[in-house]
């Protein structure tokens, strides 16, 4: 069984405007109110590619309620702890050629409520697959991180990391079966300024030396590069219109462990996760299966000998 955990989930408030002025009084042409938070978005991608899985974390308050009642709608199975005071909203603005982010804070977590998800995540047997994603909510310090992935570690479930954190590094030791860092990420977990496709995979290669089995970084429009310890790819996706990117990498992550799971065929993995992160970039909310399979055939993938 796969199981997303999201510690600081949101509610992602998207707004599309043909040119926000700073400063003034902006109205815009569409808002929407999506579930968001890193996991909650591999949970939702997951479930439109007939991947079981359980959503796990911390939920509060009526921006919780808002989640659940969502979730409930398209079926997501979740077991959240919740906590008080209500889950933070993310605002998202898409203009006509660029997007903005502001994220909130996230909810004070109290250590009753800290100590329930790490019961929950005792819980999870061998051969569980267990994707850790996001930021930590203020009142967390990232030994939580360290903490479920060794309880992870021991128990031998297989963990997936996507987190903006340098300190990921730390995690490695974990052997985790996956991490997603973008180009931006790795430049700061390796303390580095890597531009060219060759250095970005001898980074990778790095972080694969210290413990990661697969390293998947996303590159936007310029697609991904992927290095594990006997395959170096790239992958090239198609030019298309994108409506808005927020959830794409979530989407990678979802479209990799639904095609591994299946295959176990790495190279098929990664060409199925960029394809669902282009069909994500490609739409308002997350990519459904279908907009993934028309895209698959093309991306192209190729070999690299470093
Ligand atoms: N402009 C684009 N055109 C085509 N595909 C895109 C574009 N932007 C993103 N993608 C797809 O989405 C994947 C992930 O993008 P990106 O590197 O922006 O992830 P990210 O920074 O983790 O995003 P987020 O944190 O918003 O989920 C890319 O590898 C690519 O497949
Ligand atoms: O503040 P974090 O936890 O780093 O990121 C949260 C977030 O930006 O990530 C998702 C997209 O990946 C959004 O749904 C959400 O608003």
């Amino acid at each position: 069984m796969i199981y997303t955990c999201t510690l600081n989930p949101s509610i992602d408030y998207r707004i599309e405007a043909d040119q926000l002025k700073l400063g003034h009084l902006n109205r815009a042409n569409i808002s929407t109110f999506y579930p968001g938070g890193k996991g909650i978005n591999v949970s939702r991608v997951l479930n439109n590619l007939d991947t079981e899985n359980t959503a796990l974390g911390f939920l509060g308050g009526f921006t919780g309620k808002f989640i659940v009642d969502y979730l409930n709608g398209e079926e997501v199975n979740h077991s959240f702890v919740s906590h008080d005071g209500p889950t933070r909203v993310n605002v998202k603005l898409k203009e006509t050629d660029r997007e903005t982010e502001i994220n909130g804070v996230g909810a004070k977590i109290s250590n009753e409520s800290r100590e329930a998800l790490i019961e929950k995540i005792k819980m999870l047997k061998k051969g569980d697959y267990l994707v850790l994603s996001g930021s930590l909510p203020t009142s967390l310090e990232f030994s939580y991180y360290k903490e479920l992935s060794q309880i992870c570690y021991e128990n031998e479930v297989s963990l997936i990391i996507d987190i903006s954190y340098p300190e990921l590094k730390d995690l490695l030791q974990y052997r985790p079966l996956l991490i997603k860092p973008n180009k931006e990420e790795l430049n700061q977990i390796l303390g580095k300024e890597l531009t060219t496709i060759e250095e970005i995979l001898e980074g990778g290669q790095e972080l694969q030396r210290l413990g990661a089995q697969n390293v998947m970084i996303s590159l936007g429009g310029e697609g991904a590069a992927f290095v594990n310890e006997k395959e170096t790819l790239i992958a090239i996706v198609p030019q298309g219109k994108v409506k808005s990117t927020v959830g794409s990498g979530d989407s990678m992550v979802a479209g990799f462990l639904s095609s591994y799971m299946k295959s176990l065929n790495i190279e098929q993995a990664f060409r199925y996760s960029v394809a669902a992160g282009s069909a994500t970039a490609f739409s308002h909310d997350l990519c459904k299966r279908e907009e993934v399979e028309n895209l698959l055939p093309k991306i192209q993938i190729k070999h690299y000998k470093l």
